[in-house]
């Protein structure tokens, strides 16, 4: 099994808080790993440790056999290239048609000519089920349009990593079933290294093929889905059964 990310011994504090305390975790290349955990425990400071935006206090983070903390400013941004990122609300651009939206990307970081931008756009958008919105305004398109928007843009480039933070926090049982299926289809599709930061406990069991969970700064559990379900571990079954008794402690 190939793994695309390391993060080894990770720990970060903001003041006297500390997020991380030595955090270790392995995600496999060209699969869909799950990182669950109560609100604040660090998720998305994790994911931005991951893509170089925030420097860890000690411990490393190796992405596709690169040590960040040894390259240079050119060398980040180079790699940043290689993710691709879907957040919570898509982060449309409502000025720009769908057209526009998605080929920023390859404006802003190729010399592509526009007859190629045109190719790759229109090629992105029908990966994502989208035909005849280019030029529709991201206000005219429904919440589960956008997100489609949004995937095709943050695969504009061909990342080899793509990260969803909560993409499905406050959508409707169906809206979450289509979203959930965009993340499984899309993987399938371009086998990339798929990261996704949930609450949706369903969702993370019918999608996932691995399991991280984060608690009081380090990784309390990896797995498969089955190894969650069986589990005894007393954190994961209060965070799965949703109860406020167990040692999870809350607020
Ligand atoms: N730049 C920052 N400066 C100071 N504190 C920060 C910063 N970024 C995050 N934090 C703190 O770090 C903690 C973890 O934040 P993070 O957003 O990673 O949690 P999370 O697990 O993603 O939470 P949620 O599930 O609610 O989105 C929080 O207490 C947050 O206030």
């Amino acid at each position: 099994m190939e793994i695309a990310i390391e993060v080894i011994d990770l720990h970060k504090s903001f003041g006297e808080y500390k997020v991380h305390k030595g955090i270790n975790l392995k995600i496999v290349k060209n699969a869909i790993t799950y990182i669950i955990g109560p609100s604040g425990t660090g998720k998305s400071v994790l994911l931005k440790q991951i893509m170089g935006l925030l420097k860890p206090d000690k411990g490393k983070v190796i992405v596709l056999g690169e040590d960040l903390s040894t390259l240079n400013k050119k060398e980040l941004l180079n790699i940043r290239k290689k993710f691709g990122m879907l957040f919570q609300n898509a982060a449309l651009f409502d000025s720009m048609n769908v057209y526009e939206n998605v080929a920023f990307p390859l404006r802003e970081h190729t010399k592509l000519r526009e007859k190629e931008i045109r190719k790759i756009v229109l090629e992105k958008l029908r990966l994502v089920g989208l035909t005849n919105v280019e030029y529709k305004m991201p206000s005219e398109l429904s919440g589960g349009m956008r997100k489609r928007v949004g995937l095709a843009r943050a695969i504009a480039l061909e990342p080899e990593i793509i990260l969803y933070d909560e993409p499905t926090t406050g959508l409707d049982p169906i809206m979450t079933d289509v979203v959930d299926n965009l993340i499984y289809e899309t993987q399938k599709k371009l086998n990339i290294t798929s990261i996704v930061i949930s609450h949706d406990i369903e969702s993370t069991f019918k999608i996932a093929d691995y399991i991280a969970m984060i608690y009081d700064g380090k990784i309390v559990m990896y797995g498969t889905p089955e190894e969650f379900k069986k589990t005894d571990n007393p954190y994961v079954r209060q965070f799965l059964s949703g109860s406020k008794d167990g040692p999870i402690k809350i607020g």
